[in-house]
């Protein structure tokens, strides 16, 4: 049996707010398996990037478990943790969350030299990754002299220096116009074919049709929508559209 790259166990969430608990993610349990492509939607408030940042070890649940391969994050401590992030999940943001007075090539470096590594193979590794998604060229310009859609390129770039197990977007297309959105979503396409773990959070049809299986957040719980095999994208967004459209999306 393949080993789930992450799994949790009746995971809760609550955030406190005015001495009360507001529970959001309420005893979910589910797995991400080596190789798959799963989006995550739910409706605005719903957990869902409450969950992604649970997933990635960038927050710590209320009770139950999240586990990495075997390990459970909440028994890791914060040196271990961070360890954890940084060797096995890549994370990209809606935002690109980019270091402003640095370079597009010394933004994908400074991830890299966090791992004991050689310079010259994170350099090499680095080139490499500009080249795949596309930004080889801009290598020496700072983010504001790029577009948003190079800025995300770069972000997934350095989100991928370290080799994650697992890459963990959180809604990547939406500060994006349409062009540059699907664009990326094509770039995702091609980094889940060469065999990236992928977990994406979109509140976009035409982004989660994409994926393999989409975990809708309902009640702070996942149900799951599997893709029937052999539809055409355009089926594909009218028989999710009809999945979320009974649970009230
Ligand atoms: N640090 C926090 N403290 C208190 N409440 C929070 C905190 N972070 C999130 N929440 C609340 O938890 C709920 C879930 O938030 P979350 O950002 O995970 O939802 P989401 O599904 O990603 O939303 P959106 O689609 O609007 O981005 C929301 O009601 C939010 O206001």
């Amino acid at each position: 049996m393949v080993e789930a790259l992450l799994t949790t166990v009746n995971l809760n969430k609550s955030y406190v707010e005015a001495d009360r608990d507001i529970p959001v993610i309420r005893g979910l349990n589910m797995e991400v398996n080596p190789g798959e492509y799963l989006v995550i939607m739910g409706s605005s408030g719903s957990g869902k990037s409450s969950l992604l940042y649970l997933l990635g070890g960038m927050d710590t649940p209320s009770s139950g478990s999240v586990l990495v391969g075997r390990s459970a994050v909440e028994g890791l401590n914060e040196q271990e943790r961070a360890r954890m992030r940084r060797d096995r999940i890549g994370f990209v943001f809606q935002d690109f969350n980019l270091i402003p007075h640095l370079t597009i090539l010394e933004n994908i470096l400074v991830a890299g030299y966090l791992l004991e590594k050689p310079r010259k193979r994170v350099i090499e590794r680095a080139h490499q990754l500009m080249s795949l998604v596309g930004i080889e060229k801009l290598a020496n310009r700072r983010p504001a002299q790029t577009s948003g859609g190079e800025q995300q390129r770069c972000a997934i770039a350095r989100a991928l220096i370290n080799d994650p197990d697992i890459l963990l977007a959180d809604e990547p297309t939406g500060s994006l116009n349409a062009a540059a959105s699907s664009s990326i979503l094509e770039l995702f396409d091609t980094i889940h074919r060469a065999g990236q773990t992928l977990v994406l959070v979109t509140h976009e049809l035409s982004a989660a049709c994409r994926g393999q299986r989409v975990g809708y957040i309902h009640h702070g719980n996942l149900e799951e929508f599997h893709f029937p095999p052999d539809t055409s994208l355009g089926d594909r967004e009218k028989v999710l559209f009809s999945w979320l459209s009974q649970r009230g999306w």
